[in-house]
């Protein structure tokens, strides 16, 4: 089979959950250090390149990486030709207009003539010209919400997700850019060369996400009250149910929401249910 370059982020917010992923879908990398560059994985096809989330979309446009994980928002900044292949509904946030909570400003079309710091220039400059409003962009790498305040910019282009920071700083939004999350893309060509390959790694992905919020749930309990005890579960095309020898009494396994566990867990138990046993799911393939 093909052997596939994979570019994930090297630091920031989801450098963790995307480590986190890769080890949930079995494609575990061989670390020998703490600032390697490229390393490889259980899978003697599959090597990992660890970058700026923000050169991910480039690398993998130019074929330098077969597939990356990175932000829709980085996708968009670099204007890369890469293909989409998987949402993993991390790293939400949405990229907003925001000004001082005391400007004048009231919507995108008052905005003429305004300084705009952003660390997203890209898709500023398109987002301005495509309402046919004449900004100045003013490109910052971080702390984008200080700029109104230090006098250098009246508004603001950045990512917001709790809604903290732009409370802290005293901003409001005037209008939201795009919403983003992290997903996985592919190199066009890689795509139809290696095409095997990467189902096989979109398989792994997509079946960690499918288990998320999922838990596998284990009881014994007597025949008789198997029935009490089956309505109470929601299932996913029904529980299991296996007889426990000589005893009287059956086993039954079942997949489960996790937001639903505690309540169940007093509803199995008052119905008869005993040796509850809840537990991770770490995939899930149907
Ligand atoms: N507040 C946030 N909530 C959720 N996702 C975010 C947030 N800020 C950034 N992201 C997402 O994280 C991804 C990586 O962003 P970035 O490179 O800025 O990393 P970071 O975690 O912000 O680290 P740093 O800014 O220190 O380099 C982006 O795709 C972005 O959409
Ligand atoms: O709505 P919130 O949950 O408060 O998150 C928003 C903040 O998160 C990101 O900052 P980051 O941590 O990446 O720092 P940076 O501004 O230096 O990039 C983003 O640029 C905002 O500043
Ligand atoms: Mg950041």
């Amino acid at each position: 089979m093909a052997k596939i370059r994979l570019a994930i982020p090297n630091k920031g917010r989801i450098a963790e959950p995307i480590n986190d992923l890769m080890d949930k879908a079995g494609i575990h990398i061989n670390m020998t250090g703490s600032r390697q560059l490229i390393a490889k994985t259980i899978d003697p096809e599959i090597e990992v390149l660890f970058v700026r989330p923000i050169d991910i979309p480039e690398y993998v446009a130019k074929g330098v990486a077969d597939l990356g994980i990175t932000g829709l928002d980085m996708v968009a900044e670099r204007r890369a030709d890469v293909a989409r292949l998987l949402d993993l509904k991390f790293g939400s946030a949405k990229l907003v207009i925001a000004v001082p909570q005391e400007s004048p400003i009231t919507s995108v079309e008052t905005m003429n003539g305004c300084r705009i710091a952003t660390e997203f220039p890209s898709i500023c400059k398109d987002f301005f010209a495509e309402r046919s409003v004449e900004v100045n962009i003013i490109e910052v790498s971080g702390a984008c919400e200080a700029a109104p305040h230090l006098g250098i910019a009246d508004g603001i282009a950045d990512l917001t997700s709790s809604g903290t920071t732009l409370e802290v700083n005293k901003l409001r939004i005037v209008e939201e850019i795009l919403a983003s999350t992290t997903n996985v893309i592919a190199n066009k060509t890689s795509l139809v060369e290696k095409h095997e390959k990467i189902e096989e790694i979109l398989l792994a992905f997509e079946s960690v996400i499918a288990a998320k919020g999922q838990c596998y749930l284990m009881l014994n309990v007597k025949r008789e009250k198997l029935e009490e005890i089956k309505a109470l579960i929601p299932g996913l095309g029904g529980p299991t149910i296996m007889d426990i020898a000589g005893s009287g009494s059956v086993a039954l396994h079942a997949v489960v929401s996790t937001n639903k566990v505690y309540q169940l867990i007093n509803q199995l138990k008052r119905a008869g249910a005993r040796d509850i046993l809840v537990l991770d799911i770490m995939r899930m393939v149907r």
